[in-house]
C-alpha cells in the first residue's frame, strides 16, 4: 500500500512542525487516490499495535480498520460526554465493544472496550480515508511526539495467513444434559409467570491445535457469512474477541433511529426452494412469532418517553448460511441524539435476555453457567452525526490454543429443548464450520 506509506510521510511532517505544550486535540485526514492493493483487513493484521478493531456494516459498504488507542473509555456515558465536549472536531468517532452487562460497575471483566484510536482507516462505498488523531489533556507536544513513534511502528500490509488450526477437542457448557434441565426450569419459570421469555446460552471451548489469527479467521468469515456486520476487537497478538452477526442493536443518524427485532429461527437449506419451504414454515410458526412479537414489545416499551413516531415493518425473513430468522425492522425519531441513553434503553434486548428484562436477566446471572462477557453485548462506533452498534453474537473469543464459541436462543411457552440445542448448533456453526472448510495441513518437513 505505497499510498498509505506517502500519506504517513505526510502526516509525519505536519506532527514534526510546531506544536503547543498545551491540552487540545487535532485531527488529520486525507483521502486516498485509488483502492488500497490489500483489503483493511489485511493492513490492520500486519500491524503490530494494539488494541485493534475491526468493523463492517452488514450492507458491506462500509468498513473500518483502527488501531493504537490514544484514550479508552470505562462506559458509553464517558464516550458521549468526550465526543460533546469536542464537537468542533466534526469526524471524532470512537470504535469498540460494549460487555452485554454493560452497566455492571464493578464487575472484574472490564464492562467497557471503547476508544479513541490514533489511526483510522476507512472504506465508505469506494472511497478511503485514513485519519489521525491527536489528543492530549496535557500537552499536544508530547502527543505529537508519541504520535510520531507510533507512525513509525506501522508496517506494509500483506495477505493474511491461511487458517492452519485444527480442532482437537470440545467441550460445552452447558453440556446437553444441563441444556435440557435448565431449559425445563426456564419453562417452569414462564408458566408460573415470572417471565414471558428468557434467552439461554451456551459457551463452546475448541482446543485448536495452534492459536488461530483472529484477522484471517474474520476474513473466512466475512468471505461466506453475507448480510452480517463482522467485528474484531483484538487485545494482544493471541487474544481477541470477534463475530459475524446480522442483528443490529441501533443506527442513529442525527435523530433519526433504526433498529429491529431479529428473533425466530429455523435452519437454511442450501437448495433455494427447500430454505423458501422452511422460510415460510417460519413465518406460519406460533412459537417463534411469539418469540419475536416478545422482543417488538420490549423494543418499542423500552424507548417510551426517548423516541416517538415509532414504525415497526412486516415480518420478513433473514436467510443467512446455516440459519433463518424472522426480522421486523423498526424506526423511530428520538427526542435527543444520545448514543449512551440508546445502548440503556436497547442493550439488551429481548431477542438477547428476555422479557421483563430484569427478571430475565436475573435467571440468567444466576442459571447460565459462564459469564457472557462480551457476548450478546455490541459492537460499533459513536460520533457527532452517526452512530451503529451490532449485537455481538455469532461471536468467539480467540485465546491462544483456545477458541470460545457463544450461541444462544429465545425460550418461550412452547420451547423444546431438543430444537433448541439443534438451534444453537446451527447458530454456532456459521463460525465453527470454517475451521474445517479452511482447514489446510501444514506441509510436512522433509
Ligand atoms: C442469542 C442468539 O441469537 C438471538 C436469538 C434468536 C432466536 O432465539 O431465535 C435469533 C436471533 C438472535 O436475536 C445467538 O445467536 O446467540
Ligand atoms: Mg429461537
Amino acid at each position: 500500500m505505497k499510498q498509505i506509506s506517502a500519506i504517513i510521510e505526510q502526516l509525519d511532517t505536519a506532527l514534526a512542525g510546531e506544536w503547543p505544550d498545551t491540552a487540545g486535540i487535532r485531527q488529520f485526514s486525507y483521502s486516498l487516490q485509488k483502492q488500497p492493493d490489500t483489503g483493511l483487513l489485511e493492513w490492520l493484521s500486519a500491524q503490530p499495535c494494539y488494541p485493534k478493531f475491526y468493523w463492517q456494516q452488514r450492507d458491506g459498504n462500509e468498513e473500518a480498520a483502527v488501531c493504537g488507542d490514544v484514550c479508552a473509555f470505562g462506559n458509553m456515558s464517558q464516550a458521549q460526554a468526550f465526543i460533546r465536549e469536542h464537537q468542533d472536531v466534526p469526524d471524532l468517532h470512537l470504535w469498540g465493544l460494549n460487555a452485554f452487562n454493560a452497566d455492571n460497575d464493578d464487575a472484574d471483566f472490564a464492562a467497557n472496550a471503547l476508544f479513541l484510536p490514533r489511526i483510522e482507516l476507512c472504506r465508505k462505498g469506494t472511497t478511503y480515508w485514513l485519519r489521525c488523531t491527536v489528543f492530549s489533556s496535557r500537552s499536544l507536544r508530547d502527543e505529537a511526539r508519541r504520535t510520531r513513534l507510533f507512525l513509525r511502528s506501522l508496517v506494509a500490509s500483506r495477505d493474511l495467513p491461511p487458517i492452519a488450526s485444527r480442532v482437537i477437542q470440545h467441550q460445552h457448557l452447558p453440556a446437553q444434559p444441563q441444556w435440557n434441565e435448565l431449559i425445563s426450569q426456564a419453562l417452569t419459570c414462564i408458566e408460573q409467570q415470572q417471565f414471558d421469555k428468557v434467552v439461554l446460552a451456551r459457551k463452546t471451548t475448541l482446543t485448536l491445535s495452534q492459536p488461530l489469527n483472529a484477522c484471517a479467521f474474520l476474513a473466512a468469515s466475512r468471505e461466506v457469512n453475507h448480510h452480517c456486520y463482522h467485528f474484531m476487537l483484538a487485545f494482544t497478538p493471541q487474544q481477541a474477541f470477534l463475530g459475524s452477526s446480522p442483528e443490529r442493536l441501533f443506527l442513529r443518524d442525527h435523530t433519526e433511529l433504526f433498529t429491529e427485532a431479529l428473533a425466530g429461527t429455523v435452519a437454511n437449506h442450501p437448495d433455494d426452494d427447500e430454505a423458501q419451504a422452511l422460510g415460510e414454515w417460519l413465518l406460519n410458526d406460533g412459537k417463534n412469532q411469539r418469540e419475536n412479537l416478545l422482543v417488538v414489545d420490549d423494543i418499542c416499551q423500552r424507548l417510551q418517553g426517548g423516541a416517538h413516531s415509532l414504525d415497526v415493518m412486516p415480518a420478513e425473513i433473514l436467510r443467512l448460511r446455516k440459519v433463518q430468522h424472522l426480522r421486523r425492522s423498526i424506526h423511530g425519531e428520538l427526542a435527543e441524539a444520545d448514543d449512551a441513553g440508546c445502548l440503556q434503553r436497547l442493550q439488551p434486548t429481548a431477542a438477547v435476555a428476555g422479557l421483563p428484562r430484569q427478571a430475565a436477566r436475573e435467571f440468567i446471572a444466576r442459571y447460565e453457567p459462564f459469564d457472557r462477557q462480551w457476548y450478546a453485548g455490541s459492537a460499533g462506533y459513536l460520533s457527532t452525526e452517526q452512530s451503529e452498534f451490532t449485537v455481538a453474537l455469532r461471536s468467539a473469543a480467540v485465546k491462544g490454543y483456545q477458541l470460545e464459541l457463544y450461541a444462544g436462543a429465545g425460550i418461550v411457552a412452547g420451547s423444546d429443548a431438543a430444537q433448541e440445542w439443534q438451534e444453537i448448533e446451527n447458530k454456532a456453526a456459521g463460525l465453527r464450520t470454517l475451521l474445517e472448510e479452511h482447514y489446510t495441513p501444514a506441509v510436512q518437513a522433509g
